[in-house]
């Protein structure tokens, strides 16, 4: 038992020292703005927070979780009578508490800065660590006290009769009045006091609430991660009822706040429409069957297999809802850039590693990334902001293809798909989950060089800018799956510079790695204008990328 105590707090010891490091480094910019309702951020150093802050929230995630294991695997070979995983969640996150590294611990109204909308999570505790419900089993959670509460979050589980209609309604039972024979409390009145007035203060301020829904086997969000951060709701309504034990009880209406991104929950609010709880109607069947799918693949219809024809490893299929009828302009789809001719790329100078690149300092080709392998061993990238140019191994390498030095260049490898958005045109989503620092697709098109202008080129949506006075990938008559990649002002992956197969500085490959973890069923999305640079020159001036962060404006 000793043992593991000790090793799960030097865990904590170092993942303690590395977050400090961040939190002094963030501290000074994100002070004030956990009291914002919105996290807007207006310049690109407040990405950078943003996205700093989202790191820090997942490091908290990774150390909950690592520790959760650590004391699951105590209980279960020192106390196995005693292992409740809810219990052993509090523990962990009380254990952290102490260790001061909980992100967000102060409660405030609003989304919470490093949480998106449509982020999932495994375990209740998970919810207190990052600050986006502070109570480990209450329902509703608040600030301020009496007639001053506002309700900053609730959890909807299946322990009330809550409902949820038509995807944007919930109908939410207050706070007590349950029977609990453990503590031997009898069924009474729900009463206006705590979590039940804090909602009716947020009613009566409008002011909006966090909502986060658990899949609790009935509803089916996701098996393994059931908490889902829906967004922020506004309360509209509150009756006082008879319930289902004849005492009295709150009910309170919700309304989804419009214009917050998906968050891939619909599958069942089509089952609920007309105001029915799946319970009370679905048959236990029909739920298992709705279940087992996945909430992707439930509204859409497979109107092409595979785009690219068999070109790709993995096929890339383009769904639309069964009344959209729209189909993609044609383009041929090529699996490697098009250069011209007039660009006669230079010649390759390979590494002698036979053995596989195993010794950085040896590699010719890790020797131009300053000696620094740029990916794990895992295939995914060291270090996601560091290295904006990357030398993989080449075709005149001694090294074989499963070379660690080898990533980007071996394409797709996650499965994508092609879907219409409500506002973008088509966008790519993945059905696969895509680990952060994963290689996801390279922009491919034709590559003219910097000579050639706009004009010649011709206005179009798909032009991709190389950089100052460098070329440009033109994939609107020949390109890949990233040429139906859309803008996001709060992106998931990034362009990163790749050079593998030619020497030419000004015609890098242009990968798209995951700088997040990305969950199934997400659009992938990647800045525009990252870096002050405009990879995509965008037509029309509004974004609508639905993200906290978004400009709003081109
Ligand atoms: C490279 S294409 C992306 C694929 C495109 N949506 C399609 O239907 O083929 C770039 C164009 O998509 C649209 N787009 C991408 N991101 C957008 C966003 N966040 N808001 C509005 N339009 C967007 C713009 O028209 C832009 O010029």
């Amino acid at each position: 038992m000793v043992p593991l105590i000790d090793i799960a707090d030097n865990l904590i010891h170092v993942l303690n020292l590395y977050i400090g490091f961040l939190e002094m480094h963030a501290s000074k910019s994100v002070g004030k703005r956990h009291e914002e309702l919105f996290h807007r951020s207006s310049s690109s150093n407040e990405g950078k927070e943003v996205s700093l802050k989202h790191r820090m929230v997942k490091q908290a995630l990774l150390t909950f979780r690592n520790l959760f294991c650590t004391l699951m695997q105590q209980y279960k070979a020192d106390q196995p009578g005693n292992l409740v995983p809810s219990k052993v969640g509090m523990e962990a996150a009380m254990l952290m508490k102490r260790k001061h590294q909980w992100e967000n611990s102060k409660k405030h109204v609003g989304h919470v800065l490093g949480i998106e909308v449509g982020d999932r999570f495994q375990y209740r505790a998970e919810l207190y660590v990052i600050g986006l419900h502070h109570q480990f089993s209450k329902g509703i959670d608040y600030v301020g006290t009496g007639s001053e509460s506002l309700a900053t979050s609730i959890v909807v589980t299946d322990r009330y009769d809550n409902v949820r209609k038509s995807g944007t309604t919930l109908i939410y039972i207050g706070h007590g009045g349950n029977p609990n024979v453990q503590r031997n409390v009898a069924v009474h009145d729900q009463k206006m006091e705590a979590g039940n007035l804090a909602l009716k203060n947020s009613m009566d301020a409008k002011s909006p609430v966090r909502v986060i829904l658990k899949d609790a086997g009935k509803f089916d969000i996701m098996d393994n991660c059931p908490f889902v951060y829906d967004g922020l709701y506004l309360v509209d309504k509150m009756v006082q009822e008879r319930g289902k034990y004849e005492k009295l009880v709150f009910k309170f209406t919700l309304n989804r706040i419009l214009g917050q991104s998906q968050s891939c929950v619909f599958l069942k609010d089509d089952v609920m429409d007309n105001g029915n709880n799946l319970r009370q109607f679905a048959s236990f069947a029909l739920r298992k069957r709705l279940k087992s799918r996945s909430c992707v693949v439930q509204k859409d219809v497979v109107r092409i297999n595979d785009i690219s024809e068999g070109k790709e490893k993995i096929s890339i299929r383009v769904v639309t809802p069964v009344e959209c009828d729209q189909i993609i302009t044609p383009f041929r789809y090529a699996v490697a850039n098009n250069y011209l001719e007039r660009f006669k790329l230079p010649v390759l100078c390979g590494c002698d590693c036979a053995d596989g690149c195993v010794d950085p300092g040896k590699c010719a080709c890790i020797v131009k990334n300053g000696g620094k392998l740029p990916y794990e061993c895992n295939k995914r990238l060291a270090s996601i902001m560091e290295s904006s140019l990357i030398y993989e191994c080449d075709p005149s390498c001694k090294c074989p293809s499963s070379c660690i030095n080898r990533v980007s260049q071996h394409g797709v490898q996650f499965r994508l798909e092609i879907f219409i958005t409500k506002l973008k045109g088509w966008g790519v989503r993945t059905r696969s989950f895509i680990p952060s620092g994963s290689f996801v697709c390279e922009y491919i098109g034709e590559v003219h060089n910097k000579r050639e202008t706009r004009s010649n080129l011709g206005a179009n949506d798909y032009i991709f800018h190389m950089g100052v006075g460098k070329g440009f990938i033109d994939a609107k008559s020949l390109g890949n799956i990233g040429r139906f990649i859309n803008h996001s002002c709060s992106p998931n992956i990034h362009v990163k510079d790749v050079m593998y197969d030619h020497n030419d500085k000004n015609l890098p490959h242009k990968m798209l790695f995951a700088v997040k973890d990305i969950p199934p069923g997400r659009e992938l999305s990647y800045d525009y204008n990252s870096s002050k640079r405009k990879f995509i020159e965008f037509r029309s001036n509004s974004c609508y990328c639905g993200s906290q962060e978004c400009h709003g404006q081109f």
